[in-house]
């Protein structure tokens, strides 16, 4: 009696469990905040509101596509992530789901994602974001994250992609505004990933992974995250000076940037050993805070017309 209620759960695998799975290997958390950077896109592309459509089967294509590509990127790297103990418990990664399994998921969200945007957005926005998903999914992935500690930076791009990949779905085509939105996000993901790398720098160390932490050393890294702190400030300035937006985005943007920096301040000069995932933690609320800003001043200035 005793063996048999202690095999049934791993005999007995069932849809439940699988269906948490295939959740589990979605990011769904970074694709939702990918999304809102989205739909800020798609705001600002038009003075009044964007056709809900849209709005709708974009997001829902992009946010598909995105959850693909992250998939992918579980099915990749599940040896790696074996090795870390930040990702050892995850699906693919401790063995749970079968790889099989997780690449026809990959498979069959970036097929429906892609598709959808293609048949009911427009042929450029399937497009960017295809190349998007191969972006992350194999150049970032499969290459750039085990053979250069510029990694993230030059991946950073098809993390960047949300904005434009919302204004191209509303508008239809590229303009230099939302390539602006993707520079704050592009110039961003240094001081958002690497503050995270020095945290879990034995980590990315056992498994052989060229961050720049493991590298060049934490104190090289921290006066990175410093510079690129600098350069996120000065595009998050951009949208004021071609006008995209007033005052009111001005006014939180200032705040949030004091704050950004305090946190890098603190890892540059190394003050304590929490600042790193103090300033990780941060750097998305900051990101939030900036795009929430670029949507209020937005529809502030409509509503005042
Ligand atoms: C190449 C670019 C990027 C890299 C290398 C990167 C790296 C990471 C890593 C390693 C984590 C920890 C994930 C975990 O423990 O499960 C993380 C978390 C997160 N990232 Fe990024 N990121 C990038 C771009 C972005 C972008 C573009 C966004 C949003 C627009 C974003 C939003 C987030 C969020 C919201 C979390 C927290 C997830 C949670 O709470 O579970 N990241 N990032
Ligand atoms: C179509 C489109 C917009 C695609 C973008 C897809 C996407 C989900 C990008 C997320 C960026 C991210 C979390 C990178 C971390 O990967 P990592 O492998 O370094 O981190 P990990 O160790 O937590 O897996």
């Amino acid at each position: 009696m005793r063996n048999i209620t202690m095999t049934l759960p791993t005999t007995r695998p069932s849809l439940t469990w699988s269906w948490k799975e295939l959740l589990g290997l979605c990011k769904i958390k970074v694709v939702a905040v990918m999304l809102v950077c989205t739909a800020v896109g798609m705001a600002l592309a038009t003075p009044g509101l964007p056709p809900l459509a849209n709005v709708v089967m974009g997001l829902l294509g992009i946010g598909l596509a995105s959850c693909g590509a992250a998939a992918f990127n579980h099915v990749i790297d599940r040896h790696l992530d074996a090795v870390m103990t930040r990702t050892s418990r995850r699906p693919v990664a401790s063995k749970r789901l079968p790889v099989v399994v997780a690449l026809g998921w990959a498979i069959l969200l970036s097929i429906a994602g892609v598709a959808l945007l293609a048949w009911q957005v427009n042929p450029l926005t399937a497009a960017l974001t295809f190349a998007s998903l191969i972006g992350y999914a194999l150049i970032y992935t499969a290459f750039l994250k085990r053979a250069t500690p510029q990694n993230i930076v030059i991946g950073g791009l098809a993390g960047a992609a949300p904005p434009l990949l919302g204004w191209v779905a509303v508008t239809g085509q590229i303009s230099p505004e939302p390539l602006l939105l993707m520079l704050i996000i592009f110039a961003w993901t240094p001081p958002h990933f690497w503050a995270l790398a020095i945290h879990k720098c034995d980590d990315y160390s056992r498994a052989g992974i060229p961050m720049l932490p493991v590298t060049h050393g934490v104190p090289f890294t921290r006066l990175q995250i410093w510079l690129y702190g600098w350069l996120t400030v000065l595009a998050t300035l951009l949208p004021i000076m071609i006008g995209m937006s007033g005052a009111l985005y001005f006014l939180v943007v200032l705040c949030l940037n004091a704050r950004f920096m305090v946190w890098n301040w603190r890892v540059w000069r190394g003050l304590d050993s929490t600042a790193p995932i103090g300033a990780f933690w941060f750097s998305i609320r900051y990101l939030l805070g900036v795009f929430g800003a670029l949507l209020l001043d937005h529809y502030a200035t409509s509503l005042s017309w």
